[in-house]
């Protein structure tokens, strides 16, 4: 059973359980197979837009998010709110710069424009869920909540253990704001599994919320074309052959 990706909601909302899960490289993939499997609307400027409201932990020439995204999926439009040095979360790192976060309200207003000029737009938090995106501490929960109907969260989590508890946290916590999940991904799956990153994947599968699918470990050194290419077969795999019957159960 595979994915219909262009039946995702035109608002995507990439967060993760953790900061370093592979909130990226999973919106370069979506990026890259949404630009592949959906039809450009009529009207539109294009397929997919990806924006970063808030970048921390980057100097102000270096590439951020966004770039590893354009690099990876060669999307064109990618769009960033603020940018801060210091690798911590948006808060504090804007105190540290004396610079002034903006507002969600700035962050909704762009986020508005760019869905009326594109298909589908991705945004991609700071860390995991409920890390602060503004002075007021609103957080990407609250940004996604501002487009109630429109808005799916895409969820990022690790293959190893302590995997099943934070993916539990995130998805409690969007169910108790009434968020949608769209889906759980996989950050980073390795070439050969052990025992636990099986056992999890089975369980992360069996979870109320569609499973996605899962980035294959080594992905972002894989050439752009490559990555593309790979990209719409890994997240749109339901139910891949890499389980191990053994360890299969019909249902949960
Ligand atoms: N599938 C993968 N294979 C190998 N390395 C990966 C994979 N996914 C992510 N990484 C690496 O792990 C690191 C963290 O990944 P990534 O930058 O995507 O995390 P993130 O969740 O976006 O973090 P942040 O909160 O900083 O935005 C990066 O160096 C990235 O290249
Ligand atoms: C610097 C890092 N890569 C992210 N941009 C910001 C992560 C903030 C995490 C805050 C926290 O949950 O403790
Ligand atoms: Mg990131």
């Amino acid at each position: 059973m595979t994915l219909d990706l262009a039946s995702l909601p035109p608002l995507l909302f990439v967060t993760g359980t953790d900061t370093g899960v592979g909130k990226t490289v999973t919106t370069a993939a979506l990026a890259a197979a949404l630009s592949r499997a959906t039809r450009p609307r009529a009207g539109s400027r294009g397929r997919v837009a990806v924006y970063k409201p808030t970048q921390t932990g980057v100097l102000g020439h270096e590439p951020g998010d966004v770039d590893e995204v354009q690099r990876l999926a060669g999307t064109g439009a990618v769009f960033e709110g603020i940018r801060l040095q210091a690798p911590m979360a948006p808060p504090p790192a804007a105190v540290l710069e004396g610079a002034q976060l903006p507002p969600l309200a700035g962050h909704i207003g762009r986020i508005s424009t760019l869905a009326r000029s594109y298909g589908h737009v991705l945004i991609e938090g700071a860390g995991g869920l409920l890390v602060e995106l503004d002075a007021a501490g609103h957080t990407l929960a609250d940004l996604a909540a501002a487009f109630p109907g429109r808005a799916g969260t895409v969820v990022v989590c690790r293959s190893g253990l302590g995997t099943l508890n934070h993916t539990q946290l995130t998805l409690e916590a969007l169910a108790r704001r009434g968020l949608p999940v769209a889906g759980l991904v996989i950050g980073s799956w390795p070439k050969d599994p052990d025992e636990v990153e099986l056992s999890n994947l089975e369980y992360l599968r069996a979870l109320p919320v569609p499973f996605l699918g899962k980035i294959p470990a080594g992905a972002p050194a894989l050439a752009p074309e490559e990555f593309a290419a790979g990209a719409r077969g890994w997240l749109g795999n339901f139910f891949g052959s890499d389980v191990d019957p053994a360890l299969s159960r019909s249902t949960r």
